[in-house]
């Protein structure tokens, strides 16, 4: 069968794909773009839109509740309409959806296939019935929620977080497994709906990447919403029960109405036929790239979660930047210039950027740290929430900020300028002589870093 001739084929319509086919064909390239189910990935249709517009309505719940800590007199209670709540999220995932759609129908050298596509040779790809060609190919794969190997689970009716999004009915006790990102969103959205929740970590701790005070902070205030934690605790087996699961552990069993299963993503490149073209995955499924994007084939660049070198929408996008500049600018740019960021989106948010202290400490350097708590910000005691506190950590010779956290109301636009100073190399004596405006988090940035000392 003859192949049909492109100048590039992306597979995978998220966050990298469709903006570098925006790119590839306004320099006059004519590109194939492939995508096997919705158009917007992962972020649009089943995870960050959706999640926060469900957040944004946990919180209004929360708001709503607890009105007399602002000084209002509740008139009547407050009652959570599920299926609102979800076609709201559902909406706004729609929405973002049809306007990639719109985009992608308007750009002119783009052929949009619907279909799973995969390699028949080097730089030939299949989809359905047909077949392409090209010197440039593209992977912008994503990844899937992880099944663990877990006795039983084929049995009951759990959920991923795909699952989560279709609820019509608030659980009446929802078990998770897992206590990071996924499992922590969903468990203080879901307990401010109203369902008993129960976070089941195997490690030691939640979040087990961030300073242990911060992860300590952040376990306080789901528990003081009443959500049960427990850590260090090995599920071994799972079984239905009438109204629900039980899941066995090693510190006893556990029953619940519901199941969600967040204990990480794994990429989806089983099934693209890499050995064909030449490729070899590592060992967790991650399709190895250089600091350029570029695989150990030729002509093939790997983009987002796929690719292991990050696994948020803001780093899917940064290597579309960072290919598009290099392949059509004539620039030179590297994962490694990026600074790490990301948010979780609990209430209140923390805020990430660069290095924790405990990394910071472990590269040797002399390290400064700040901390303060959100109580003596003025802006969240106004705002009445105080939970939380904020760091900053910064090497004592330079003067180069390091990594900073901001785990508390606005924290995660808050860290922005840390995150920035961090990206354009301003040390932290620069950033003491800016001028803030008042009331916000950010003015104590100045005053956090003021406070900077010899971790001890
Ligand atoms: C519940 C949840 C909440 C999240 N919240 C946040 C958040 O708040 N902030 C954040 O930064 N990140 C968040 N993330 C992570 C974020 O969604 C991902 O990091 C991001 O979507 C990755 O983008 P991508 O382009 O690499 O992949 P994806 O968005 O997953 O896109 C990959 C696309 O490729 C398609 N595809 C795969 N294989 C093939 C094939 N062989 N042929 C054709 N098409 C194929 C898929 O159908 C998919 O549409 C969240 C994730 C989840 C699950
Ligand atoms: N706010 C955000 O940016 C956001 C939100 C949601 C998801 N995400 C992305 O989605 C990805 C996946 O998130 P995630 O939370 O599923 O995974 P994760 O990889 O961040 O964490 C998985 C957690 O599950 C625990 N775990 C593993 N096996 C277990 C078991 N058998 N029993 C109990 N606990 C177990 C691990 O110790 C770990 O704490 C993240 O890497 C993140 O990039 C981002």
């Amino acid at each position: 069968m003859q192949a049909e001739r492109f100048d590039a084929i992306v597979i995978g319509a998220g966050q990298a794909g469709p903006p570098l086919a925006g790119r590839l064909t306004s320099a006059g390239m004519k590109v194939a773009l492939v995508e096997r189910s919705l158009l917007g990935g992962t972020c649009v249709n089943r995870g960050c839109t959706p999640t926060k517009a469900l957040v944004a309505s946990a919180r209004a719940a929360h708001v709503a509740r607890h009105g007399a800590d602002w000084g209002l007199r509740p008139v009547a209670g407050v009652a959570v309409d599920m299926p609102r709540v979800r076609e709201r999220a559902a909406a706004i995932a729609r929405q973002s959806r049809e306007s990639v759609a719109e985009w992608l129908k308007g750009m002119k050298g783009l052929t949009l296939l619907h279909g799973h596509a995969q390699f028949e040779g080097p730089r030939r790809i299949r989809v359905g019935e047909r077949l392409l060609e090209a010197p440039r190919i593209i992977l912008n794969t994503g990844a899937r929620p992880v099944i663990p190997d877990l006795p039983g689970l084929e049995n009951v009716p759990y959920l991923t977080s795909t699952g989560m999004l279709a609820l019509n009915a608030v659980p009446e006790h929802l078990l998770i497994l897992g206590g990071s990102y996924i499992a922590l969103e969903f468990a203080q959205m879901f307990r401010r709906f109203g369902a008993e929740v129960t976070v089941i970590e195997r490690g030691a701790r939640l979040l087990a990447r961030e300073d242990e005070d911060i992860s300590q902070a952040i376990r306080e205030i789901l528990e003081a919403e009443g959500i049960v934690i427990r850590t260090g605790v090995a599920a071994l087996s799972v079984e239905p029960r009438e109204d629900g699961v039980a899941l066995r552990t090693d510190g006893g069993e556990l029953s619940g109405s519901h199941l969600l299963v967040a204990v990480g993503r794994r990429p989806n490149t089983d099934d693209l036929g890499l050995e064909v073209a030449g490729l070899a995955p590592d060992k967790h499924g991650y399709i190895p790239v250089d600091d350029r994007l570029a695989t150990q084939a030729e002509g093939v660049w790997a983009l987002g979660d796929c690719n292991g070198r990050g696994a948020f929408t803001h780093t899917a996008y940064n290597d579309f930047e960072i290919l598009a500049a290099n392949l059509l600018d004539g620039e030179d740019r590297r994962l490694g210039q990026r600074v790490p960021c990301y948010a979780l989106y609990i209430d209140p948010p923390l805020g990430r950027a660069g290095m924790t202290e405990t990394e910071a400490r472990a590269t040797g350097r002399k390290v400064l740290v700040a901390t303060r708590p959100m109580a003596r910000v003025a802006r969240a005691r106004e705002k009445g929430e105080t939970r939380g506190l904020m760091r900053c950590v910064a090497d004592a010779e330079s003067g180069q900020i390091l990594g900073a956290a901001i785990l508390g109301v606005e924290g995660d636009e808050a860290v922005h300028s840390l995150l920035n100073a961090i990206g354009a190399g301003t040390p932290f004596e620069t950033l003491i002589r800016t001028m803030p405006i008042h009331p916000t988090v950010s003015e104590l940035i100045p005053t956090l870093l003021q406070s900077l000392a010899p971790a001890q």
